[in-house]
């Protein structure tokens, strides 16, 4: 079944979210009005906008954000001519009060993202999201690290609880194309009508649009991507790149091939402080199956500590760490600088 009469999936741009990681999370107003403006332009019908951790996550663990994100939010809805605003939060590091702000600044959709084996604690927020009128997206995080059947039995919850769309999140960027599709399969068999299901990749094994394209084969119905990559790791999915893949491929996104490569270059490149690149970190990450964010924060401990990002990274998959465990990196640095002494 298609996502709408007129769309086959819906595509989520999250290059104002997922990129605030590549960015440190200092995107200006001025930076979000333009690209809202062109990804608005060429059809994009969902724009994410959030510091890069979500809701709440301007801090000294995950890095300030140089503008309050309730004011890009705001400013990405003034913008927006068709597109939807949609808003990140992880519970715990922000708080229902924030759900209701984003609201408040013109947000439409709520993404609550859990580690892929704790939906549990989204319950609460999926209510008090459904319950003020605001579409509800749940993200299940570092989805490699779990078996397809345990992704569905927590897929589940979330959808009781009031998530309208389940997504499977390859946030180590280290899926390959079998391990995408079984896991959109054993959702889609799970949820059935009660839920859509939702793929979010990264590109640190160069897969993402493949990964994409396998994830719509296995029925899903929301894909996340960046325009020109704008996102943690080696970025996201290149929205423009699977847009289009799916043009080709017959596959209705709703977004215009040419005004999108245009947004990529014109717009978006301008506004990135540098290419998101697959660089021998960034690799590292989808082998070892690292979470994306971490790649800042390993290049900067890297520095601090004068030992190398790629041992800071490996232990880190090692040891399996997961989002929000970004204070474990900083003991990781140490221990290594300490058998340098
Ligand atoms: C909220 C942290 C994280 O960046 C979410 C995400 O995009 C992912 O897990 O890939
Ligand atoms: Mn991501």
């Amino acid at each position: 079944m298609p996502y709408s009469d007129t769309l086959d999936i819906r595509i989520t741009d999250s290059s104002l979210r997922d990129g605030s990681h590549a960015k440190r999370h200092q995107f200006t107003a001025g930076d979000v009005r333009s690209v809202v403006a062109a990804l608005d332009d060429a059809g994009v019908p969902v724009i994410e906008v959030t510091h890069g951790d979500g809701l709440g996550g301007s801090s000294f663990t995950y890095g300030f954000s140089r503008t309050p994100e309730q004011e890009l939010i705001q400013v990405a809805a003034e913008t927006a001519r068709q597109a939807r605003i949609a808003f990140l939060m992880l519970p715990g590091l922000g708080v229902k009060d924030d759900i209701l702000a984003a609201r408040d600044s013109g947000a439409a959709i709520c993404r609550i993202a859990t580690h892929c084996t704790e939906a549990d604690i989204a319950v609460q927020h999926f209510g008090l999201a459904r319950e003020r009128g605001l579409e509800t997206v749940g993200f299940l995080m570092m989805a490699h690290s779990t078996s397809p059947e345990n992704l569905a039995r927590q897929a589940r919850i979330m959808a009781d609880a009031g998530c309208q769309c389940v997504y499977v999140v390859d946030s180590a960027g280290a899926m390959v194309m079998d391990d995408v599709t079984d896991r959109v399969q054993a959702l889609v068999a799970e949820l059935g009508a009660d839920a859509q299901v939702g793929f979010h990749g990264h590109e640190n094994l160069a897969l993402g649009t493949g990964n994409s394209v396998a994830a719509v084969k296995a029925g899903a119905l929301q894909i996340d991507g960046s325009t020109r990559r704008l996102g943690a790791g080696a970025g996201n999915t290149a929205v423009e790149a699977f847009v289009a893949v799916c043009a080709k491929m017959g596959i209705r996104t709703g977004i215009d091939v040419l005004k999108i490569i245009d947004a990529a270059e014109d717009v978006v490149r301008p506004v990135m402080d540098e290419e998101c690149r697959l660089d021998r970190l960034a690799l590292l990450m989808g082998h070892a199956g690292v979470y994306s964010s971490f790649l800042k924060h390993a290049y900067r401990l890297a520095e601090r500590y004068g030992v190398t990002g790629a041992e800071i990274l490996l232990k880190a998959g090692e040891r399996r760490l997961v989002g929000g465990q970004e204070d474990q990196l900083i003991d990781i640095a140490l221990e290594l600088a300490a058998t340098r002494d």
